[in-house]
Parts: C-alpha cells; sequence; structure tokens
C-alpha cells in the first residue's frame, strides 16, 4: 500500500462566486465540501488511480469528524487518522467566476499534544511497515516540532519505505537534509528556499541540499525534475482553465504512483503534468477529470535537459 501523511488535514471548502471584489458582499453560487489537507488529496487522486492507499495525521472535533466522514463515503482510502482533542482546521478556496482566478484561506489548525504526537509516532512506524511508499505533504500544526519531516524521512528510510516531500519553509529545508527520495516543491517554494528565480538552477540546488530527486512543479507550464539519472522538463499540451487547487497534489500522486509501479522518470512525468492539468478542470482539489486525463496523457511533451559541464548535480 501506499501512506500518505497530513500532520494538518482539513475540511476543505470550495466557493465559487461571479465575482471577487474586495469590500463587497459575495453570494456563492457552488459550494464543494471535502476531505483536504495536501496529504488526503493525494491519497484521493491513488485511490482513484486503483492503488490501495492509507491516509495517516491527525483528525479532531466537529470538523474532523466530517471529514473523516467523507473520506469513507467518497473514497476508496483507508482512514489511520489518529484523534487529537483540537478540531481540524478548515481550508477556503474562493474561485472568481469571472477570471479563473482561486484565492485560498487556510486556517492554522489545531494545537497538537505531546501525547498525541508520540501515539502518531506510533502509528507511523507500524504503518511502514506494510507501505511501498509515503508521501510527506503540506503545513505544520502548531505543536509539531518544525524538523518533523527530516524525522519521518530517516523513520521510513531505515524502514526501506521511499519518501516524496511537499512542503514549504523551514519544514522543508530541514526535511531535505534527511535526504527524502523526491521532493516536489512549486516554483514560489522553491525560490524561497534556494533564493533564485530560475527553476533549473533552484531545483540543481535543492537537490544539492539533500533530496535524491527534484521535480519542481510550474503552474500551467508544467514540471522539471532533475534526478540521479538525468533531467527533464514535462509540459502540457496546453494552458487549461479551471481552478488549479491541488494540481500540485495530483502531480504527487502521479509521481508516486509512477514510482511503486517502476515507471521511468519521463513515464512518471507524463503521469504527473496529465493528471495536475486534469485536476484543474475537476471541481474540487483531490480530483481530476478522467476524460481530460486520458486526452492529455500522450500529449504530453518530455525533453530531456543537458547535463551541467560543472561538477555538481
Ligand atoms: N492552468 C494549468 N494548465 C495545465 N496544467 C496546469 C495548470 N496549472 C497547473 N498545472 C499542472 O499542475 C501542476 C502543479 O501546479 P502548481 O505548480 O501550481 O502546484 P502547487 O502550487 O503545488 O499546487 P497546490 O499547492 O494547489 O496543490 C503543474 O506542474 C502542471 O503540471
Ligand atoms: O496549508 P497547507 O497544508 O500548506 O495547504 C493546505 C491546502 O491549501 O492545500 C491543498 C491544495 O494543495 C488544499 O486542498 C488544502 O487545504
Amino acid at each position: 500500500m501506499i501512506l500518505t501523511v497530513t500532520l494538518n488535514a482539513a475540511l476543505d471548502l470550495t466557493y465559487r462566486v461571479p465575482r471577487l471584489t474586495p469590500h463587497a458582499t459575495h453570494r456563492v453560487t457552488d459550494v464543494a465540501e471535502r476531505p483536504g489537507g495536501k496529504g488526503l488529496n493525494v491519497a484521493r487522486v491513488l485511490a482513484a488511480l486503483g492503488h490501495r492507499t492509507v491516509a495517516t495525521g491527525f483528525a479532531g472535533g466537529g470538523t474532523g469528524d466530517a471529514l473523516r466522514a467523507l473520506l469513507t463515503q467518497e473514497s476508496d482510502v483507508t482512514d489511520a487518522l489518529v484523534p487529537v482533542g483540537g478540531a481540524t482546521r478548515r481550508t477556503v478556496a474562493v474561485v472568481d467566476a469571472a477570471t479563473g482566478d482561486t484565492t485560498q484561506l487556510n486556517e492554522p489548525g489545531p494545537v497538537v499534544s505531546p501525547a498525541e504526537w508520540r501515539t502518531f509516532l506510533g502509528t507511523y512506524r507500524e504503518l511502514l511497515a506494510d507501505a511501498q511508499a509515503v508521501a510527506l505533504c503540506g503545513s505544520l500544526p502548531p505543536g509539531v516540532p518544525v524538523d518533523v519531516y527530516a524525522r519521518l524521512t530517516r523513520a521510513a528510510r531505515s524502514a526501506g519505505v521511499p519518501v516524496v516531500l511537499d512542503t514549504s519553509g523551514e519544514p522543508l529545508r530541514r526535511g531535505l537534509a534527511a535526504r527524502p527520495d523526491l521532493a516536489k516543491p512549486n516554483a514560489d517554494e522553491l525560490a524561497a528556499l534556494t533564493g533564485t528565480t530560475e527553476p533549473l538552477r533552484a531545483a540543481r540546488e535543492a537537490r544539492r541540499r539533500g533530496a535524491h530527486a527534484v521535480a519542481a512543479s510550474l503552474g500551467p507550464d508544467g514540471m522539471l525534475a532533475v534526478t540521479a539519472d538525468g533531467a527533464w522538463q514535462a509540459a502540457p499540451p496546453r494552458r487549461i482553465a479551471g481552478n488549479p487547487t491541488g494540481a500540485g497534489d495530483s502531480a504527487v500522486a502521479g509521481l508516486l504512483s509512477g514510482l511503486v509501479e517502476g515507471l521511468s522518470w519521463p513515464e512518471r512525468l507524463s503521469r504527473a503534468v496529465a493528471l495536475s492539468a486534469a485536476t484543474v478542470r475537476a471541481e474540487a482539489a483531490g480530483e481530476f477529470d478522467a476524460a481530460t486525463y486520458a486526452e492529455l496523457l500522450p500529449e504530453v511533451a518530455v525533453a530531456a535537459l543537458p547535463v551541467p559541464s560543472a561538477p555538481g548535480r
């Protein structure tokens, strides 16, 4: 099975409004409520692709109960979330129907106590015993140590389980040093980490900091990957209009499923780019439009990038 970790799970609301205007009252035309937080989105996409998937992390309060009920009713993901006393946060994506732009509002999440944290670590170690790969995703709730992803990466690697890391800021910086098999930053996260806005240079620098491979997501431009076997750029055939929230999570699901299935890097990237573009077409994060995915998959253009002549990776 594939394990996903969402320490800061969320009840994910998507509001569609005709036009988003500061200081105005908005009438919401469509509402979608989903089990969210990045790792749960990854899990839902993996399950839709037919992978046996287990989701852990924390859930609590009425929002946590609602999230768990939705997860069980609407997906084949196995719920291994650890209960917490505080309430799971809400994350809200407001989609402006006039422009297609999305505005994201994310609550901080419940405080996790030391005892809850210890319970989680026990659960995580048990689940690793049966995992083919693990994805560590998203922001941290208050109370969780900032080096958590480094610790979870080390535990997985000593259990022989490949790790994909998708987070930002200090948790990303520390997590990289523990040598995850793959990191998936977006362009902003990569620039904040490395201080360079040139994605290929930044991805190489992120790899020097410890990740075995780095796959950077570049919004409508697709992805680039820097690995021990080479570097590639993969682009969708066209820009897709819609809601990009969760596109990065679908990219992670594409890369992770490809890793577990033993696909080559170009095949993994094609899948990740087609799946994530198909997510832009879907109503909410954690979903993809199956027809768009099938249509785009053979059309993704993958090109090998030159190997740098200077020493380095
Ligand atoms: N408008 C678009 N058209 C086609 N593909 C897109 C578009 N926007 C995003 N994608 C695809 O989705 C992938 C992930 O997008 P992005 O880089 O915005 O991720 P992200 O910021 O991590 O997303 P999130 O945090 O919302 O999950 C891109 O690599 C690309 O393949
Ligand atoms: O606050 P985080 O953990 O960074 O991100 C949480 C979140 O905004 O990411 C997803 C999109 O990737 C949303 O579904 C989700 O709620």
